[in-house]
């Protein structure tokens, strides 16, 4: 199958890293800075929402415009998208897994391409992914099916094509493609209770079965 997988809270544990660059924005402002735990609520959406959301929740956005702010949001994090972020425990071997079985992978994310490229690479991901599709590669977001489209595209072959991914914006990405959507739900996830999916993985060590379920269903 051609697994198209998003970036943030799925693959890798990004908040932490996004929240500290948000925090240097807010403190440039004179306001306190926001845990990663009340960051991860505006994380979804891509980086323009992230930093609206997060001067909505702290007094507003000054100005008005909050182009300013997502600017200097983006140049602060692309000093060093990858800090903190790391693979969830497990991600690695079950992509190679995955991977041996025949099937191939590219991620689909709202994070700028730039910045999802250094921490893939960084991390020592590409391979086993060989597709990227983040901000930038097209003029539209997910929801909007293209992304996926496009992900999967980058992938060799006709093969069906799954998306996995943590929010109801992947899920709402998957169903407007018309593919199978399976969510990575750790446990203590609170916000992953109402996101609807054809298949749930709560560790990744369960994800390469959990295909080969769904591809014996396909079949
Ligand atoms: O940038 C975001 O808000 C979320 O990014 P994601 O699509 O990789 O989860
Ligand atoms: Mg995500």
């Amino acid at each position: 199958m051609r697994l198209v997988i998003d970036l943030d809270e799925t693959l890798v544990n990004s908040v932490p890293t996004l929240a500290a660059a948000a925090n240097v924005v807010l403190g440039e402002l004179g306001r306190a800075p926001m845990s990663a735990e009340d960051y991860v609520a505006h994380v979804g959406w891509g980086m323009r929402a992230q930093i609206k959301g997060v001067l909505e929740a702290t007094g507003g956005v000054p100005g008005g415009d909050v182009g300013p702010y997502l600017r200097r949001m983006i140049e602060v994090y692309a000093a060093d998208p990858l800090g903190e972020t790391r693979p969830y425990p497990g991600a690695r071997a079950a992509l190679e897994l995955l991977v041996e079985r025949g099937h191939a992978l590219a991620v689909c994310t709202q994070k700028p391409e730039a910045q999802a490229r250094e921490i893939l690479e960084r991390l020592d991901l590409v391979p086993p992914i060989t597709g990227l599709t983040g901000a930038g590669t097209l003029d539209v977001l997910k929801p909007d099916p293209a992304m996926l489209h496009h992900a999967a595209g980058q992938l060799p072959g006709e093969a069906p094509v799954v998306m996995i991914g943590d929010s109801t914006v992947d899920a709402q990405t998957a169903q407007n493609a018309g593919v199978p959507f399976l969510l990575f739900a750790p446990a203590g996830r609170a916000k992953s209770a109402d996101v609807p999916a054809q298949g749930r993985f709560a560790a990744w060590s369960e994800l390469p079965d959990l295909v080969a379920r769904l591809e014996a269903q396909a079949a």
